[in-house]
């Protein structure tokens, strides 16, 4: 019985305020601990969607972005949700039939409207933006154009979204949106850091577009962009040249080697043993090479391939100016350019080509690069098809001219030599989302990207939360601690049981 009480006695949970406390605390940690676990538990995201369709000389295609609905003006948090290439090509070829530009883009808009809620429909932008086709089509036929835009305009605004216009882009800011694309994703303009210059090869244009060490803006002011982005300044230099994407520069290419009308043309820049029958009139028919077209030409000339890379440069060679400069330093055409500066991501055909080519390995060297494309040049033609029997053969045969044309093009157009050609990376895409024009565009026109740095709290909501909980549990285990050790020193007498 005795030794019962005394037990009692030295059991500490016995004592009454020591159990309220205790009470107390758990109640309190089990509170804190609750409020952390709500407050920071995977909440259903809600996302804003927008839409932009990148209206290309050699088709369409459509990009849905989506972002955290309560983070409109953060970084790096937009992504790609979704892409869909349109059928058929570019809407600069429905000038004879305006209409269709409009339809064209109906089942890609369907898709749209599949992958955004539909709650959201009405406050997602939608924008379309028209490249080089739509600049050459343009500049050839103004009304056939304006037709085109109309048709195009007509048909968006059918679908339930918030339509925000279609135009055309100009060479500078598809440059420029491209380069702030790829820093973007790469998470290089928030963090402040080196940026990435940005190469695009499309079909009927090509944007070169970098940050130079010492740019002396003032020397071509038509080439330079400012932006101010997260509190950073920038000063970008830009250039498109049109005509020079690759479609177009094939096309000049053999304007070039017809220039005196023949009936048959020996072409260094296809494989041994091609041969199709072109007609002038198609070739002919584009603002890039209409002047040049001979006076005097049959209907049709035969090309058949020779797969002579050496020769194939320099017919490329022949496309470019290299002779006019009025600056200190020229790319070609007496186009201003800097010296190439810092790392590189090439897009779109650079891409296409190259990864076809097997070529996107970025340890490879100028050199091997270069060898393996005169190699693969000289490969005759039925050889080519029998390795590559699933390829469109229309791409399948340009691909020697476009290997040795891009490899000419950044080399002696705009000067990358063996060391700086190594930072080129051949890309697709960043982080999920396809580098290109389309999401720098958004991103400017949905002011998604601050001019300054926001404030931000010392510790992120959880973080607060956290250290909270931890102070809590530590004051409370010092309180129990505190109460025990003084529980040797309380007044024994009254709490003396009483023996009768
Ligand atoms: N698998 C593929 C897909 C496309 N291409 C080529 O890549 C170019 C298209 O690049 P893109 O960036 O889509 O150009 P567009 O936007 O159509 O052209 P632009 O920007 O000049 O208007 C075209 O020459 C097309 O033939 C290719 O070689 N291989």
């Amino acid at each position: 019985m005795s030794a019962q009480r005394e037990m009692k006695e030295k059991n500490p949970w016995h004592k009454p305020l020591t159990i309220i406390i205790t009470v107390i605390g758990v109640i309190a940690i089990v509170a804190l601990v609750t409020v952390a676990g709500l407050q920071n538990r995977p909440v259903f995201q809600k996302y804003k969607y927008g839409i932009v369709l990148d209206a290309g000389s050699s088709h369409t295609a459509l990009y849905i972005y989506k972002w955290p609905a309560e983070k409109d003006n953060n970084t790096g948090r937009i992504e790609q949700k979704h892409s869909c290439k349109v059928k058929g090509k570019g809407i600069s070829s429905y000038a004879a039939v305006p209409e269709k530009a409009g339809t064209s883009l109906t089942e890609c808009m369907q898709e749209a409207e599949m992958q955004v809620p539909a709650w959201r429909h009405q406050e997602t932008p939608l924008y379309l933006g028209a490249t080089a086709g739509m600049r050459l089509l343009n500049m050839e036929n103004k009304v056939a154009s304006d037709k085109v835009f109309e048709a195009v305009e007509k048909a968006l605004q059918r679908f339930p979204f918030s339509y925000q216009g279609a135009r055309i882009l100009s060479g500078q800011e598809e440059g420029a949106f491209g380069w702030v694309t790829v820093n973007y994703l790469d998470d290089r303009l928030k963090q402040g850091l080196q940026t990435t210059g940005a190469l695009d090869l499309g079909g009927a244009s090509t944007q070169i577009s970098f940050v130079p060490h010492e740019y002396d803006i003032s020397e071509s002011p038509s080439n330079a962009v400012a932006f101010q982005l997260y509190g950073n300044y920038y000063n970008l230099y830009t250039h498109s040249f049109l005509c020079y994407g690759k479609d177009q520069a094939l096309r000049m290419a053999l304007a070039h080697q017809t220039r005196s009308g023949p009936i048959a043309i020996s072409d260094p820049c296809f494989h041994p043993d091609y041969s199709v029958t072109r007609n002038y009139n198609t070739l002919y028919d584009s603002p890039c090479v209409s002047e040049r077209k001979p006076k005097v030409a049959p209907l049709n000339f035969t090309h058949t391939g020779e797969g002579n890379f050496l020769q194939c440069q320099e017919v490329i060679r022949s496309l470019f100016n290299f002779k006019s400069c009025k600056y200190s330093k020229c790319s070609f055409n007496g186009i201003f350019q800097p010296p190439v500066q810092g790392s590189f991501g090439a897009f779109s055909a650079y891409y296409f080509v190259m990864n076809f080519l097997n070529l996107t390995d970025g340890s490879m060297s100028l050199e091997t690069i270069t060898n393996y494309v005169a190699n693969y040049c000289s490969t005759p033609w039925d050889q080519i098809k029998k390795v590559y029997p699933d390829i469109n053969e229309k791409y399948l045969a340009e691909y020697c001219f476009s290997g040795t044309y891009i490899l000419t093009l950044l080399t002696e157009g705009y000067n990358f030599n063996t060391e700086t050609f190594s930072k080129i990376k051949f890309i697709k895409e960043i982080k999920g989302s396809d580098a290109g024009w389309t999401l720098g565009y958004m991103l400017n026109l949905t002011n998604m990207i601050p001019a300054e740095t926001k404030d931000s709290p010392p510790l992120p909501h959880a973080g607060y939360v956290s250290i909270v909980t931890v102070i809590v549990l530590l004051l409370f285990i010092l309180v129990t601690l505190f109460i025990l050790s003084f529980r040797s020193i309380w007044p024994k007498c009254s709490k003396e049981p009483q023996i009768v």
